[in-house]
């Protein structure tokens, strides 16, 4: 069974018709990557992958469950995760304590007193692993508004494991991330390939092509290419697609 099925999605603002009959599947382990050129419809879409918007129609199941209609909480209880674009993290708190509530928000309790949280063992011990998977671990006691803007999206990063999602929605992870920290980045997304099922938004090309098992291409709201990175960079459909972008598909 595949483990994300969006079938027939259809979004429209106004006049503007944003998500255009969109069918897609993850399969279990996969990291299926979504390109297209900018206002294609890629954050629109994950939005209403996350709950965070409704679509008009269509229909969305997670392992096999209809949640096109669930909650972002319910979602996230359910194994789904987004991280990046919207920042949730609290910056007046420490990086374990904003990763602390974040394993708090999957186990459905309510918001409680820090002083609780962080003394409790079983949270500091699963909020600490989320922290050494996204490499962030050696900032714990840091405060959250004196991080780096590459230690900041490694922070995100741990926010969304600590959720123990079975799906990650990656939206735009490299943005405004430069050089060695973007190689680091890619290469720690690399390592959790196969263990999380894995949908990435990305512009960077370069980080598209080496992770992605498969690439699904958005053209105004449709998907009008999906396959092997190798398929979808020859096809000529997509070149097209991306002439005159900024963004370059590698040859
Ligand atoms: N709430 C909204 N109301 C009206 N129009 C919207 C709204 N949200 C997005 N749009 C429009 O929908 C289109 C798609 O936007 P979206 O942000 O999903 O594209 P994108 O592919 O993620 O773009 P980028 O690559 O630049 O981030 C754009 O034309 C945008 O202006």
């Amino acid at each position: 069974m595949s483990r994300l099925v969006v079938e027939n999605l259809n979004k429209s603002f106004g006049a503007l018709t944003v998500t255009d009959d969109v069918s897609l599947t993850v399969e279990p382990g996969e990291l299926h990557a979504i390109i297209g050129p900018n206002g294609a419809g890629k954050t629109t879409l994950v939005a209403q992958l996350s709950g965070q918007l409704a679509p008009d129609s269509g229909r969305v199941t997670l392992d096999g469950r209809d949640i096109t209609r669930a909650s972002m909480p319910e979602r996230v209880r359910m194994g789904l995760a987004r991280s990046f674009q919207i920042t949730q993290i609290l910056p007046g708190f420490t990086v374990l304590e904003n990763v602390a509530l974040a394993v708090q928000a999957r186990q459905g309790s309510s918001f409680r007193f820090f002083g609780d949280v962080v003394r409790e063992t079983a949270l500091n011990d699963a909020a600490m692993a989320a922290l050494a998977e996204a490499g962030i671990d050696e900032r714990a006691a840091a405060i959250a508004s004196e991080l780096s803007h590459g230690e900041h999206r490694r922070l995100e990063l741990a926010m969304a494991l600590a959720t123990k999602p079975s799906t990650l929605l990656l939206d735009e992870p490299l943005a405004g991330v430069g050089g060695e920290e973007s190689d680091a980045f890619v290469a720690r997304l690399m390592a959790m390939k196969g263990r999380f099922t894995m949908l990435l938004i990305e512009h960077d090309m370069d980080a598209v092509f080496a992770l992605a098992d498969r690439v699904s291409v958005l053209v105004y709201g449709r998907i009008i290419a999906t396959g092997a990175p190798d398929e979808v960079r020859a096809d000529p459909a997509v070149r097209t697609a991306y002439l005159g972008d900024e963004e370059e598909i590698p040859a």
